[in-house]
Formats: structure tokens, C-alpha cells, sequence
């Protein structure tokens, strides 16, 4: 028999839940036009917009905070984050920033150079906007099967390196800042990159005399799934897996608000010291002095911890499990998820669920509100709506994959969480056709999810046919 395992740590204190009828959701699902990004927190049950700044902190990280040094300049509390990422990813120079896209503004703005092409293994929204802004346009180098939400690949986040190299001859490398490898891939479902393929990447780009800064929002996790899956490193701590994982590499941008197990926070690094004096210059402008580039000194001592927790084998063996208990069983039950199971999020597959809806129905979109309505469950659009346009043409980018994605915070629910979520989603795929598309009323003109606003197609003005059958807490 199997033995199960329990979470690794024990609740100290507790936030009640609120659950709101379903009238109540209705209106707030109106209210909101639709987006579950404009859904207030108060109007959720559980969260799974994303597991960004939404960790629980350890008693550790909280007693931190009170030790926090809040001077202006040359913070003790700098000092121990400083050291943190030294130790754990191994690079020389680290610039604090408030969250991830303030270190991939500082990036951006010193790499690249108007006409730049920037290759990537898929694409994420505020990492693409910082490099349009800044006159690159982006080239996806992903595998395939990256692209594919059934085929089950063990590292469907790799990059394909003959994809690569096709880009850097056709633009010449003098015309490529860097190449940006995210780990793991959040659009491709939380699908990672093996060790291997970040060996490759980076001896590909050294010979051409090429940086690779990675994104490592969720490098944790990906090392995880090298433990976990990749030859001969069953047996290696995720530590020391991470240290290799980064010495592929020659900086990072990184959004703290995951990986680094805190609420907010972010830092740029990297190993060439011209680099990291330029940053310098840059930070003062946008984040504040190179000692807490936005952040308070209790944030910084926060992080520094998390960053040391994070690295333990058993929170991060623990973390991707909730997941795939999650993923399974809905699979089991039939439902269409991006496979395998990636490491911060469950993916539906709004296409395959609701097949009867065109994609400029914006079947994500309108399945996010569903599971809102249905169970006061709050997932995100990922899909049609999160991919804008093209820059040059305006027309809508047509992504291949139109998603909900089920993001689990780190360390804030329990398993029971899950059953109830699964119950939803069954519920609802029993009623799927049911379900009727969406149109935008309101697109803004950058990152156009955040705050879009939607009306049901049916003229009814109802996003479900037969509200009657709602199960749920109702
Ligand atoms: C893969 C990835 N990169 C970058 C970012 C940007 O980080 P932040 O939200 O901290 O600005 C995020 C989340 O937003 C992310 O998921
Ligand atoms: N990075 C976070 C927050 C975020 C969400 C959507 C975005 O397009 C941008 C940022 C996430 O993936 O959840």
C-alpha cells in the first residue's frame, strides 16, 4: 500500500473563509463584468487566480519581520537577501526590485536595442510588454509539444535548440540582447525545463557569445521536476539542483511573489559586474536605491528566509503533490487538462470543454465565470483574451492554447480545498452545454485581462442556460 503524506507544517493561525450564495455571486460575477481578475476578494470562497503574492508565511518569516532594518541606505536587511540569493542560486550581483516585471523593466531597458529580437521558450505577458516596449519583438523557440495541451512530455517547457539557432543565424546575434528561458513555463501549464536542455541552451548561446538570463519565477519547482523525472538526479537535493540549473545561465529576473515564498518582492541578478553596475544607475530611477530597490527592509528579511525554506525538499516534494491531487482528479473524472500536471497550476482546456464554442467566444473566459458562479471558485482566463494582439497588425493573436488555469497558492490550502474544487469543475462538465460564450465590451489597450469587461452572447443575457441546475452551496 501507498502511505500518504500530510502537508509539512502545522496551521498556527487561520483566516476564515467567506461564501457568498448564489445570487450573491451572480451579481458579483455582473458586477464584475465577467472578469475574474475585477471580482472583489471578499466575494471569493477559494482563490485560485493565481499564486502569485498569495503564499502563507512561515511563524519564521513573520517573527522576521519585526527584525526588519528599515534604514534608508545599507540595510542589514539588504544584506541577509543579498546573501540568500548568493548562496542558493549562485550569482555574484543582485539588484532588489519591488516584484519581477520591475526587474524586467531594468533588464529590458540595458539589453535591448530597437529592432531586437529576444527568443524565449513561450511567452509571458509582462515579460513580452517590457521587451515590445523596448523595441524588441519576441520569438518563440519552445518544443512542439509545448503547444500541445494533451501530449504528455516529461519537460514540455524545453526549448527546441534547432528552433534557436534558426533565429540567431536568420537575426544574427549581434541582434539578440539575450534569450530568455522561464522555469518553469506558467503559459504552457507549469511545465518545466529539463537540466539537460538548459546545458544546451547555454553552450548554444556561449558560442555565439550570447546571454541567458533566465526567468526564474518558479525555479523551485522546476527543480523539483528535474528530481523528480530527469536521469541520475533522484538522489540530488533540490539545492545543489539549483545551483547547477543557474550556473547555465548568466543572470535572472525573478518575481519573489512565487517562489520565494513571500507577498511581494523581486530581484534582478546576474554575474557580469558592467552589467550589474548599470542596474545600479537604473534602479535609483524606478525602485528606490540599490539597497531596497521598493521594498521595506521587513519585506527584504522576509524573502531571504523564504528563498532558504523554499530550497527544502520536503515543502517543494509537498507543493507540486497538492497540484497533481488536484489535476488527478479531475482527469480521472474525465475532465480535459493540459498534461502532465505542471508545477503552480492545474490547466483546463476551455476548448475541448466547451467544444461547442467558437474561440472568439472566449470559451476560457466564459468557463472562468462559470466556475465563479457555480462555486465561488476564482480561476483565470488564459487563452484568447490574456494573448492581445499583434502589435503590428491589431489583429487578435490566436493562441493555440485557450486555458483556465487553477493556481494554487503556496502553503494556504488543504487538500479538502481540493475536493471541493473538483466537485465544482465535475459539476459543472456535466452541464457543460450549458454553458454560452462571451463578448469583450471594454478592451483596454495594453494587458487587456487585467481589467477587460464581458457580456454574455445568449440573448437572455445569461452566461448559463439553466440556472436551476446550479450545485454548489447555493
Ligand atoms: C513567469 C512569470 N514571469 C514574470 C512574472 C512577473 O512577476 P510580478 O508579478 O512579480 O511582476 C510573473 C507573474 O506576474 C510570472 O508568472
Ligand atoms: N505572475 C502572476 C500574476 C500575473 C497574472 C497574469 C498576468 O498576465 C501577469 C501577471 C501569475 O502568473 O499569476
Amino acid at each position: 500500500m501507498r502511505r500518504r503524506t500530510a502537508e509539512p507544517y502545522k496551521i498556527k493561525s487561520v483566516e476564515p473563509l467567506k461564501m457568498l450564495n448564489y445570487n450573491e455571486r451572480k451579481e458579483a460575477l455582473e458586477n464584475a463584468g465577467y472578469n475574474t481578475f475585477l471580482i472583489n476578494s471578499r466575494e471569493v470562497y477559494i482563490d485560485l487566480l493565481t499564486d502569485s503574492g498569495t503564499t502563507a508565511m512561515s511563524d519564521q518569516q513573520w517573527g522576521a519581520l519585526m527584525v526588519g532594518d528599515e534604514a534608508y541606505a545599507g540595510s542589514e536587511s539588504w544584506h541577509h537577501l543579498e546573501k540568500a540569493v548568493k548562496e542558493i542560486y549562485g550569482y555574484k550581483y543582485v539588484i532588489p526590485t519591488h516584484q519581477g516585471r520591475g526587474a524586467e523593466n531594468l533588464l529590458s531597458q540595458m539589453k535591448i536595442k530597437e529592432g531586437d529580437f529576444v527568443p524565449g521558450n513561450m511567452y509571458f505577458t509582462t515579460t513580452r510588454a517590457h521587451q515590445e516596449l523596448n523595441g524588441a519583438t519576441f520569438v518563440d523557440i519552445i518544443i512542439d509539444e509545448g503547444h500541445d495541451s494533451l501530449l504528455d512530455h516529461p519537460f514540455k517547457g524545453n526549448v527546441d535548440i534547432s528552433k534557436l539557432e534558426k533565429v540567431i543565424k536568420e537575426a544574427g546575434p549581434e541582434k539578440i540582447p539575450y534569450v530568455c528561458i522561464a522555469v518553469t513555463v506558467n503559459l504552457a501549464g507549469g511545465q518545466p525545463v529539463s537540466m539537460k536542455n538548459l546545458r544546451d541552451v547555454y553552450a548554444l548561446c556561449s558560442r555565439y557569445g550570447i546571454d541567458v538570463m533566465y526567468d526564474a519565477t518558479r525555479c523551485v519547482e522546476n527543480a523539483f521536476f528535474i528530481q523528480e523525472r530527469e536521469e541520475g538526479y533522484a538522489d540530488t537535493a533540490i539545492k545543489d539542483i539549483l545551483k547547477e540549473m543557474f550556473s547555465y545561465s548568466d543572470g535572472c529576473t525573478m518575481s519573489g511573489k512565487k517562489d520565494c515564498l513571500v507577498n511581494i518582492g523581486g530581484f534582478l541578478a546576474m554575474n557580469d559586474e558592467e552589467l550589474y553596475i548599470r542596474g545600479r544607475e537604473l534602479v535609483v530611477l524606478y525602485e528606490g536605491m540599490p539597497s531596497y530597490g521598493g521594498l521595506s527592509g521587513r519585506d527584504m528579511e522576509a524573502m531571504a528566509l523564504g528563498i532558504y525554506e523554499s530550497a527544502d525538499d520536503n515543502y517543494i516534494a509537498h507543493r507540486v503533490h497538492q497540484v497533481r491531487y488536484l489535476g488527478e482528479q479531475l482527469i480521472d473524472a474525465g475532465i480535459p487538462v493540459v498534461k502532465p500536471i505542471g508545477g503552480h497550476a492545474v490547466f483546463l482546456d476551455a476548448r475541448e470543454f466547451l467544444p461547442h464554442l467558437k474561440q472568439e467566444q472566449l470559451p476560457a473566459q466564459a468557463l472562468a465565470a462559470a466556475i465563479y458562479l457555480d462555486s465561488g471558485v476564482r480561476s483565470m482566463e488564459r487563452g484568447y483574451v490574456s494573448a492581445g494582439r499583434n502589435k503590428v497588425t491589431g489583429e487578435n493573436n490566436k493562441p493555440k492554447l485557450e486555458l483556465v488555469r487553477l493556481t494554487i497558492p503556496r502553503r494556504v490550502y488543504t487538500n479538502n480545498h481540493m475536493d471541493v474544487v473538483a466537485d465544482s469543475i465535475i459539476a459543472l462538465y456535466e452541464k457543460r452545454d450549458q454553458i454560452g460564450g462571451l463578448e469583450m465590451t471594454y478592451e483596454p489597450p495594453t494587458l487587456r485581462f487585467f481589467n477587460a469587461r464581458f457580456k454574455p452572447l445568449a440573448k437572455n443575457g445569461e452566461l448559463m442556460g439553466n440556472t436551476a441546475s446550479v450545485t454548489t452551496h447555493s
